[in-house]
């Protein structure tokens, strides 16, 4: 990494600086190959392969026998066993002469018995069992045997189950499946439900005799049939008729299903009902609720009866009584006879602690507030007239993707030894690691392992350096026009652009038509009113005039089109890649032609913007960044107007939120107060980081811009502009929006009104056109805004007033 110059803003970026010294490492890993162990374990695991293969040795080689080894990370008996089959058969083979199957003695038995009965098929049925119940023998199909040679009654005469009678012989038999009619868990269950069924059967006689008539009969009959309502609801009684139809489920409720049977006797002190009510009870299958959860569901205490009887910590009434953890527990108790024996130490008894204290314990803990940062009160442009500092100037490399705009900063900066050569030798190397060894000095710039990796930059990367009379800060763009936010985010805070234009054969053409222009419609729709072109990789094409005359005549017609003068247009003939013309005059008799001033000194001469110091503070937020804890979080941005200083409570917008300054830095240097035109670090206070985002304005809270949702605009048409559809910009910030009306046709020069109403602006034609947008966005009076349309930007408008 070369040593910076400055800060570099490069969001949220994780550096990837390991990154080669790990190809570094597998670099020289592959080039080696096996190491001395694998070459130990291979020579060691071969001569074991040979000996363990025995007889097929003869027709494998070595390398088979490695390869095997290799592939089973040198397990000798896998090898083994792998070249026997695979290799093995295949090579050796040897014909053995087929052996007689030896007959087992079982076997032999067994065709012994079979011979009995044996079957046409081969198959031995033991069909001579003289007990035989079951009308399944199980029939066992085997291949067929040779005869036996001898007699295996003979042969098994010792063995106790040979000589076992044949009536006393008996044949494995397979149950056919019948249903036992047991229930799932066993004899007990069983038992349980048959002594739970014949209770309920007594029960049912015993109603039965007891009832005098068949409507009694009837209600029981229908009691079994009914769903129970809530007990709570209004009763459905004898006699009554039900209005509704009843549910055909019942209703889910929070509160319990019916009680036990015990449980639900009523009270003694709850009023009996004065007749026999049809209690519509839930089916026979459904589960009481339990104690527990009848309790959990809140059931009124009058429904569970003898809960204290049934629950061990029912009976304690209110929280209050609750001193469960009161007493010692019984691994305190263990404790404090330990102490005892070990000196009479007992522990401290734990205090208990009630909510207030430990309220009041947890603000004892609360950090102290940090004091808050003090204002000095500075006169701040009393202080910068004071100082001297030099002009500080802040530029923009803009151009298509892969002009060079990276490698002509890297030259710049390693010309003027702002990086030493350390630092781009080392760069190089790791360029040529990966096969761009041209990138190294672009990498100067380009710092993250995407932008590396990719050759092409992606966020803006700050960079600067410093001549005798000025300070100057490098805003380098992406050229691809996937970036172009980036690319107005980095414009947003420049005074004046640095164009690159790659001179050779076709590349200045393609460039035209890609991001060239549109960078320069967006340096001009910021303001900006000087630019420098560096005609750059001139090398490529000897240094032709012709065509370094030819690109002059295009490029000036076209910003002479997008309203840069004439006279505050420069063209430098360079190379970024040698130097020429960068830092150090060009020497080559091809270049003989020009005479004229290198890039640094063009960069010197350029005039700036006037900094309007006396204004209300307007500064455009480029970066946020998530500091360390002394400054967690922190802002950087250019100073459009107005100054600040440490202490300062400044208005973040769009949010509205306040935050207080807590510390400055402008190029890396801690300082006291900031003003228009500088790029300060700003680490805030007192704000949440959600409030603040890329392209937000900061300003005083006093004097605040006003969030806006229609204005009206002078309009710099760069396309033909009609009422459309478009996106505006406000440095980074943006919102959707559409021209509305296009008012009338002003005069480029005088802002007369040349005609009303027009229906379209062509490209050139400057207008006073209405806008309307569907987020607030802040822009006051003299705020510049980008338009762009379908990736396009089609004008720049100069804020007139709110609509
Ligand atoms: N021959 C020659 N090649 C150059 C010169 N300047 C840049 N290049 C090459 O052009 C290629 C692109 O250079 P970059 O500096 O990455 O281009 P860029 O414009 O910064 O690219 P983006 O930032 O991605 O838009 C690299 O291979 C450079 O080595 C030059 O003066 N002469």
């Amino acid at each position: 990494m070369p040593p910076k110059s400055g800060f570099s803003r490069t969001r949220n970026v994780d550096y990837d600086d390991d990154a080669y010294d790990d190809d570094d490492y597998y670099e020289g890993e592959e080039e080696e190959g096996t190491t001395e162990d694998d070459k130990e374990q291979m020579r060691v695991g071969t001569t074991r392969v040979r000996e363990a293969l025995g007889e097929f040795e003869a027709g494998i080689s070595d390398v088979q026998i490695q390869e095997a080894l290799w592939h089973y990370y040198y397990d000798v008996a896998k090898s083994v066993s792998y070249l026997k089959n695979k290799l093995g058969g295949a090579q050796v083979p040897k014909e053995t002469p087929k052996k007689e199957k030896i007959v087992s003695k079982f076997d032999q038995a067994a065709a012994v018995a079979g011979e009995k009965a044996p079957t046409s098929t081969g198959k031995y049925t033991h069909a001579q069992s003289s007990i035989v119940e079951s009308a399944h023998p199980v029939t066992l199909s085997l291949p067929p045997r040779p005869m036996p040679t001898c007699a295996a009654d003979d042969f098994f005469w010792d063995v106790p189950w040979g000589n076992v009678p044949n009536h006393r012989l008996s044949l494995i038999t397979v149950d056919p499946p019948r249903y036992r009619g047991g229930l799932l868990g066993g004899s007990k269950l069983a038992a349980l439900a048959a002594k739970r069924r014949k209770e309920r059967e007594d029960a049912e006689a015993a109603a039965k005799a007891a009832s005098s008539n068949d409507a009694d009969a009837a209600i029981a009959m229908l009691d079994k049939l009914t769903v129970k309502s809530n007990g709570s609801a209004p009763g459905l009684r004898g006699g009554q008729t039900i209005d509704k139809p009843a549910r055909r489920y019942p209703a889910r409720k929070r509160t319990p299903s019916p009680q036990p049977e015990a449980a639900r006797e009523a009270p003694e002190d709850e009023p009996v009902e004065p007749q026999p009510a049809i209690v519509i009870e839930s089916p026979a299958q459904r589960a009481t609720a339990s104690t527990f959860a009848s309790t959990l569901c809140g059931a009124s205490s009058s429904s569970i009866p003898n809960i204290e009887t049934l629950l061990p910590y029912a009976n304690l009434k209110a929280d209050d009584s609750l001193k469960a953890f009161e007493a010692p527990s019984p691994d305190d108790v263990v404790r404090a006879a330990q102490a005892k024996s070990a000196g009479g130490i007992t522990p401290k008894k734990k205090k208990h602690i009630n909510g207030d204290e430990l309220a009041e314990s947890v603000e004892k803990l609360a950090v102290a507030e940090e004091p808050r940062v003090r204002s000095k009160n500075l006169n701040v442009i009393a202080e910068f007239e004071k100082s001297k500092l030099k002009r500080m100037a802040n530029f923009v490399v803009v151009g298509h993707v892969d002009h060079g705009k990276s490698t002509l900063m890297g030259r710049l900066l390693y010309d003027l030894k702002v990086v030493d050569q350390r630092s781009i030798d080392k760069l190089r190397k790791e360029a040529e690691t990966i096969g761009k060894s041209s990138f190294a000095l672009a990498w100067v710039m380009d710092e993250t392992s995407e932008e590396r990796s990719r050759g092409v930059t992606v966020d803006i990367a700050t960079n600067y350096f410093e001549t005798e009379e000025t300070r100057f800060t490098i805003l380098d763009a992406p050229g691809h026009k996937d970036f172009i936010p980036n690319m107005i985010s980095g414009a947003s805070q420049a005074d004046f652009p640095v164009l690159v234009i790659d001179a050779s054969t076709n590349s200045f053409e393609s460039g035209l038509k890609g991001q060239t222009k549109e960078h320069i419609l967006i340096a001009r729709s910021m303001g900006m009113q000087y630019i420098i072109v560096a005609v750059n990789k001139m090398d490529t094409i000897a240094w032709s005039k012709s065509r370094f005359d030819e690109i002059l005549k295009r490029m000036t017609a076209f910003l002479t089109e997008a309203s840069f003068s004439e006279k505050r247009i420069t063209f430098i003939p360079l190379a970024g890649l040698t130097g020429e013309n960068v830092v150090k005059k060009v020497d080559h008799p091809a270049a003989d032609w020009y005479t004229g001033e290198t890039l640094l000194e063009a960069l010197e001469r350029i005039d700036l913007p006037q900094r309007n110091m006396e204004k209300a503070l307007r500064l455009s937020v480029a970066d946020v960044f998530r500091g360390d804890l002394r400054s967690p979080l922190s802002i950087a941005g250019r100073i459009d107007s107005g100054t600040l200083q440490v202490g300062d409570v400044i208005l973040a917008l769009p949010a509205n939120e306040t935050a207080v300054i807590k510390a400055i830095e402008v190029q890396d240097q801690p300082v006291d107060w900031a003003v228009a035109g500088q790029i300060p670090t700003l680490h805030l206070a007192d704000i949440d980081p959600v409030h603040l985002r890329q392209g937000d304005i900061i300003c005083p809270p006093k004097a605040a811009v006003k969030l806006v949702k229609a204005f009206s605009s002078k309009l710099l048409a760069f396309e033909h502009v009609l009422p459309c559809p478009v996106e505006v910009f406000r440095s980074t910030l943006n919102s959707p929006g559409s021209i509305r009306t296009l008012s009338a046709k002003l005069n480029k020069f005088t802002g007369e009104v040349v005609k009303r109403r027009p229906r379209i602006v062509r490209p050139g034609e400057v207008a006073r056109v209405v806008v309307v947008l569907e987020r607030e966005l802040p822009i006051e009076e003299g705020m510049r805004v980008v338009m762009r349309e379908r990736g396009r930007t089609i004008g720049a408008g100069l804020m007139e007033n709110v609509a």
